[in-house]
Formats: C-alpha cells, sequence, structure tokens
C-alpha cells in the first residue's frame, strides 16, 4: 500500500496556512495587550513600521499610545518601552523573565551562529560570557587598556588634521577603533587603515549584523521556508547563510589559534584571549568546551565595539559643527586645567569635568543605537493593569528615553551642563545619558572601554584641533542614515590644528 509522504509544496501550504491562522488569532487581541496603532489583518503593523528611522516613528506612537506600545507582525507581538520607568520594571526589576534574545531561524538554523554573544539565547552559556566580559571589561581592567586607546585617538587627531574630507577622517577613525580593540582582544596590531585582517573581519561582521536586522529575512516570519534546499530557486538566503557560516568559523578560529601558537611557544602578549586561557603562571588552562566559548566570546567583541564607537566620534564631530560654543567652553577648559605644553590623557578625565559632560551628552543627545538589540519575554508579565504576553518581543526605544522632557529638558539642545552639578566641577547623579548602552542583564558589556575610547578621542581633540563648517554648508541639521546604528550621512565641516605648536607637540607624542 502506498503511503502518504508530504511534499515540499503541501509541507509550504501546510505551514502558510497556520501561519496565516495564528496570525489572524493573535490580531484580535484580548484587550490586556498594550495599546498600540490599529493593525491589518494577518500582517498587523508591519506596513507602518519604517525600514529607516523606525524610532523615530516608535518614539511618536510612545507618545501617542503611552510608554509600552504593543505592536503585532505577522502574530508576533512586540513592545516598545518609552520610559525611563518602563525600562526599570520590565528589562531591570525583571531580568530574570526579560534578558534573552528573540530566536532567530537565519542566526540559528541558517547561519547556526546563535554562539555570539550578542546574540546567543542560552542562558547559561550568556552567563559565562558575561564573566569572561566582566573579568576583561570591568571599569578597573579597562584602565589597563588606557595606554592603548590613547595612542591610537593621538594617532587618529593627527591623520586627520592631515586630511581633506569626513570621508578621509572616517578612515583614520575606523583604523583607530579597529586597532584598539584587536589589540585588546588578540594583541593584534593592524598599523595601516587597508590592513588585510580588519577588513575582512569587517566585511563578516556587515554580514552578521544583517542577519539579525528585524525585516531583512522573509524566513524570519515564514520559518517553514528554512526547510528549502541550498539550490533551491529562491532559497538564495541558505546560500547567503552558509558562506556567513563559513566565513564566521574562520574568524573566531584563525586569530584564536594564532594566540593559542604564541601562548604556547611562551611568546603571547597580554590579551583578552591570552588572559582567560592561562593561568597566573601562565599555564595553559582550557578545555574544549571553554575554548570554543573564548573563541565565540572574543568574536563579538569587534561586531559590538567597532561601529558603535565610530559612530559616537562622528556625533561628536557633528555637535562640535552645530554647536560652536561648546566647543569653545571645552577649549576654554582644556587650556586653563592642561595648558599647551602637554597633551590631556584618560588619567585627566576628573580635571575636565567639562569635557566628561560633554562626551555624556554627545551619547544622549544623538543615540547612535537608537532602539537597543531586542530582548525576549519568557513568561507572561503583568505591567500597568496589562499583560505583556510570553514570547514579546521587547524594544528599548533609547532614543525616546534619551529626549524625555521629564528627565532631560529642552531635550533637544545641546548642553553638557545638564550633567554638571551646581558646583560646574563635577557630574551630577541620576540619569546620566547612558540608556544608549542598554539594560539589565544584556547591558552592554564594553561600556566602560567605549567611553575610554571616546574620551581618549574628544580630550586630544578638544586640545589639538578647531572644527568649523566649511564653506559649502548651508547651516542645515546633516542627516543620519542607519539600521541598527544611527550615523551621520556627512560632515560639511573643516579641521585644523589650533596652533602650529600643538600639532608638532601631537606629532612627537605619536612618533615617540
Ligand atoms: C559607543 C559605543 C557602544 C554603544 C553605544 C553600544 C551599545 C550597545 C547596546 C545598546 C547593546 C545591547 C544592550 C541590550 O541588549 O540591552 C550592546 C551590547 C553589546 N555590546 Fe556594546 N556598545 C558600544 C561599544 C561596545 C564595545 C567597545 C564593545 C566591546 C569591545 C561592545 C560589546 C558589546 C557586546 C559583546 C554586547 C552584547 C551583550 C549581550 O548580549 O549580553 N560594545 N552594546
Amino acid at each position: 500500500m502506498d503511503t502518504w509522504r508530504p511534499s515540499f509544496a503541501s509541507v509550504a501550504v501546510l505551514g502558510l496556512g497556520l501561519l496565516v491562522l495564528r496570525s489572524i488569532v493573535r490580531t484580535l487581541r484580548p484587550s490586556l495587550f498594550p495599546p498600540g496603532p490599529p493593525r491589518l489583518p494577518i500582517i498587523g503593523n508591519l506596513h507602518q513600521i519604517p525600514r529607516t528611522a523606525p524610532h523615530i516613528r516608535f518614539t511618536e506612537w510612545n507618545r501617542t499610545y503611552g510608554e509600552v506600545v504593543g505592536l503585532l507582525v505577522f502574530g508576533q507581538p512586540a513592545l516598545v518601552l518609552g520610559s525611563h520607568r518602563a525600562v526599570r520594571e520590565i528589562l531591570e526589576k525583571r531580568a530574570a523573565t526579560s534578558s534573552l534574545r528573540p530566536r532567530l531561524v537565519m542566526v540559528e538554523d541558517v547561519c547556526q551562529i546563535g554562539k555570539f554573544a550578542s546574540l546567543n539565547s542560552d542562558m547559561d552559556l550568556h552567563k559565562h560570557y558575561r564573566r569572561m566580559f566582566a573579568h576583561a571589561l570591568g571599569s578597573r581592567a579597562v584602565q589597563t587598556y588606557w595606554p592603548i586607546q590613547m595612542r591610537e585617538m593621538r594617532r587618529a587627531v593627527l591623520e586627520m588634521l592631515g586630511a581633506t574630507d569626513d570621508a578621509a577622517w572616517l578612515v583614520c577613525v575606523k583604523r583607530a577603533v579597529a586597532s584598539i580593540t584587536s589589540q585588546i582582544v588578540y594583541a593584534y596590531d593592524a598599523k595601516t587603515e587597508d590592513d588585510a585582517f580588519i577588513a575582512k573581519v569587517t566585511r563578516i561582521l556587515r554580514s552578521v549584523e544583517k542577519t539579525a536586522r528585524p525585516g531583512e529575512y522573509i524566513v524570519e516570519g515564514l520559518t517553514f521556508l528554512k526547510q528549502l534546499p541550498t539550490w533551491f530557486p529562491g532559497a538564495g538566503f541558505k546560500r547567503e547563510g552558509l558562506r556567513i557560516k563559513q566565513d564566521c568559523r574562520w574568524l573566531i578560529d584563525e586569530p584564536y589559534d594564532d594566540v593559542k601558537q604564541k601562548l604556547v611557544a611562551g611568546e603571547a602578549a597580554p590579551c583578552f584571549v591570552s588572559n582567560l586561557l592561562q593561568d597566573e603562571s601562565g599555564h595553559f588552562i582550557a578545555d574544549m568546551e571553554e575554548e570554543e566559548r573564548v573563541k565565540w566570546a572574543a568574536g563579538v567583541l569587534f561586531g559590538g565595539g567597532t561601529d558603535t564607537t565610530v559612530a559616537a566620534i562622528q556625533m561628536f564631530l557633528v555637535a562640535m559643527l552645530l554647536f560652536p560654543n561648546v566647543q569653545k567652553n571645552a577649549q576654554a577648559e582644556m587650556d586653563r586645567v592642561i595648558g599647551k605644553d602637554r597633551l590631556p590623557s584618560l588619567e585627566d578625565r576628573e580635571l575636565l569635568p567639562y569635557c566628561s559632560a560633554l562626551l555624556q551628552e554627545t551619547l544622549r543627545w544623538n543615540p547612535v543605537v537608537p532602539l537597543c538589540i531586542p530582548h525576549v519575554l519568557t513568561q507572561d508579565e503583568p505591567y500597568d493593569g496589562y499583560v505583556l504576553p510570553r514570547g514579546s518581543i521587547v524594544i528599548a526605544n533609547s532614543w525616546a528615553l534619551a529626549r524625555d522632557p521629564a528627565v532631560y529638558p529642552d531635550p533637544e539642545a545641546f548642553k553638557p551642563e545638564r550633567f554638571l552639578a551646581p558646583d560646574g566641577k563635577t557630574l551630577t547623579s541620576g540619569e546620566d545619558g547612558r540608556e544608549v548602552f542598554g539594560f539589565g542583564r544584556r547591558v552592554c558589556p564594553g561600556n566602560y572601554l567605549a567611553e575610554a575610547s571616546l574620551f581618549a578621542f574628544v580630550c586630544t581633540f578638544i586640545w589639538a584641533a578647531n572644527l568649523t563648517g566649511s564653506p559649502e554648508w548651508d547651516g542645515a541639521v546633516p542627516e543620519f542614515e542607519g539600521g541598527i546604528v544611527n550615523r551621520p550621512i556627512h560632515i560639511p565641516a573643516d579641521i585644523r590644528p589650533r596652533t602650529s605648536h600643538s600639532q608638532s607637540l601631537l606629532k612627537s607624542t605619536v612618533l615617540e
């Protein structure tokens, strides 16, 4: 007797049918779901979510519907958190049930790169990663990297003084930031801007970022498509996934093996990887499982740290363009405290409260990660009379938080003073513009490192350079672009040395 065998077409039709049914049932959500914009059958709110700058639309919705906005996309509930209270209540106080990442088909099944710490949804593995990060990137540990950060950022500013436009500055800044990360993670020093290793890693991590971008792959909605064979017409995402999988294996193995070989030969310089692999007397201590964890933890640091830090430096430059008085005030503080005969360094941070506040204001004023990387709820959670359903994707709207007038009066204005105590000498406590680093158990583990890199750049730039609008600039606010990371498209400005003395002192320090 013939037995019935499911064909691909029958599986596809069944899958699609179930999806439609689920979408219809969920579109008729009970009233305990938080309010949000009206939805269409099946697709829900999909058509209202813009591909560019969704944080602006989300912020409008937070203002219209409340601090927790409920959305549905193909039956998948999503919550947009638009207040400090909502973020504290849901992502911090209830971190035990709101710290996982959503399980993405492209990440987990197609590319099999779910072990990257920023993407992984296995809480036990995540705890291991966070211990490693705390060990290597905690507030005290990062101080050992300050000399690397100062050296690279001074070099970046010096190179920028000789570069013609913002595209050329970007090359200098990117090289410096990538080199800081590669030295800290693998003790690898990228000396030129076209370093082949950094270029390859950057290309791979771009494609990794794409796999996690909401709405990028149809297979996230129509999950049954993951069953398509690689050769099947329309299964380009599977071929792309295979390539990303192979690239990522290279990314996590190659630089790691290099450090390990040096370690065994007794030649490894201290770095994130070598520190985690040896005990105090230099003996190799990791078993295979631990080695695998160290590889994935190291690999993700490039992805997390590079684009974000570069974009924050670009935002600082935009702020200097739009708010020349702030630049003048910072230069005045620099001249008063540091003077002309030596360069500032990270050790001077407490002596330079205005410049420190200027950095906090840069992070707040135009958050480079305006929508935090999504979390997911692992159980139903009551909130303000609503029920936030298990399985909901939770997006903290850092942009809305940073623009909340109740917390930051006159939020559009760029005012470093908002972070200064009345004496003008110390930073205020309370909200400190750090919403951009995320929340709860997923808060960015690189935040101390990032802030040190940024301050190293800001203090050197303020001391050595002066930024003014270029002749072509018409006074308009530059436009911004980006998926996860928000960055200016073009900065119409000129950068000149403040004095010839400052330029030659900077040059001699960099060449030392
Ligand atoms: C201005 C610079 C940076 C910004 C704005 C930033 C922002 C963020 C944000 C918003 C998250 C998600 C937090 C959440 O889910 O709640 C995150 C996660 C992460 N960041 Fe950063 N980051 C920056 C620099 C760095 C640096 C320098 C590193 C490391 C070298 C780094 C490594 C990571 C990692 C590994 C994660 C994943 C954490 C996890 O899922 O547990 N970041 N970052």
